[in-house]
């Protein structure tokens, strides 16, 4: 089994997130992808985030209808930081058969030298790079710039959770932008002031 591990925050769930997950799953010939939201994402401990229960609930809306797309809640269980090695060891212990891949945007592959244990979490997996607009991963050290493989024909989207969240906030329409069930859930749940 080849399974893509992709890992947010969520806040909320968007159009960019599927995306890049399609496009990963189609191009590494990958049999699942897991969404795996952040109880506590280590790079936005000083950002003020929506509830756990919230952002798993829009992953879970946004999902449910594709066949090869699972979430897991592994990391909203778990206390502390939101580390990937901790995920990941987790997950080859569990699954010593499967071969996983972390999937993500060029911002995330820029900021890899500054994950914990980096290093480590190498030795475990694959990174899956899509180029995301208006960042550019050029300065990557040769020991993550080899275990990186970008799919190049990839559709990109300039589209953030900020970028959401301040729609919201605004009284704007984020139809399009989220998926229809998200965007019905953060009306009805009243988030992001809406
Ligand atoms: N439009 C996009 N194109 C490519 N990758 C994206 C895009 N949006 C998010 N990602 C990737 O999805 C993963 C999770 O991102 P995250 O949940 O932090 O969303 P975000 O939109 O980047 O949020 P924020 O606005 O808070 O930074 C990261 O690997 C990020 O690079
Ligand atoms: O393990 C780390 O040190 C680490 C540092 C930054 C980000 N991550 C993971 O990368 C994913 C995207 O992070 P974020 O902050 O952009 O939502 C999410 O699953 C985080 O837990 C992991």
């Amino acid at each position: 089994m080849r399974i893509g591990i992709m890992g947010g925050t969520f806040d909320p769930i968007h159009h960019g997130h599927l995306l890049i997950a399609e496009q990963a799953r189609e191009g590494m010939n990958l049999d699942q992808v897991w969404f795996i939201p952040a109880g506590d994402p280590p790079h936005k401990r000083h950002k003020t985030i929506t509830s756990a229960k919230h952002r798993l609930h829009m992953v879970q809306l946004a999902t449910e209808n594709h066949p090869y797309f699972q979430v897991k809640d592994i990391e909203i269980k778990r206390s502390g930081p939101s580390y990937t090695l901790l995920t990941i060891q987790e997950f080859t212990e569990q699954y010593p058969d499967a071969q996983f891949f972390l999937i993500m945007g060029e911002d995330m592959v820029k900021n890899l030298p500054e994950w914990y244990k980096i290093e480590e979490i190498l030795q475990y997996v694959q990174i899956i790079g899509l180029h995301r607009p208006g960042t550019k991963a050029d300065d990557i050290p040769d020991y993550v710039d080899k275990h990186v493989c970008w799919i190049e024909d990839a559709v990109e989207i300039r589209l953030s959770s900020t970028f959401v969240q301040k729609q919201v906030r605004l009284g704007k329409s984020v139809r399009y932008m989220v998926p229809d069930l998200v965007d019905q859930y953060i009306k009805e749940q009243g988030l992001y002031g809406s």
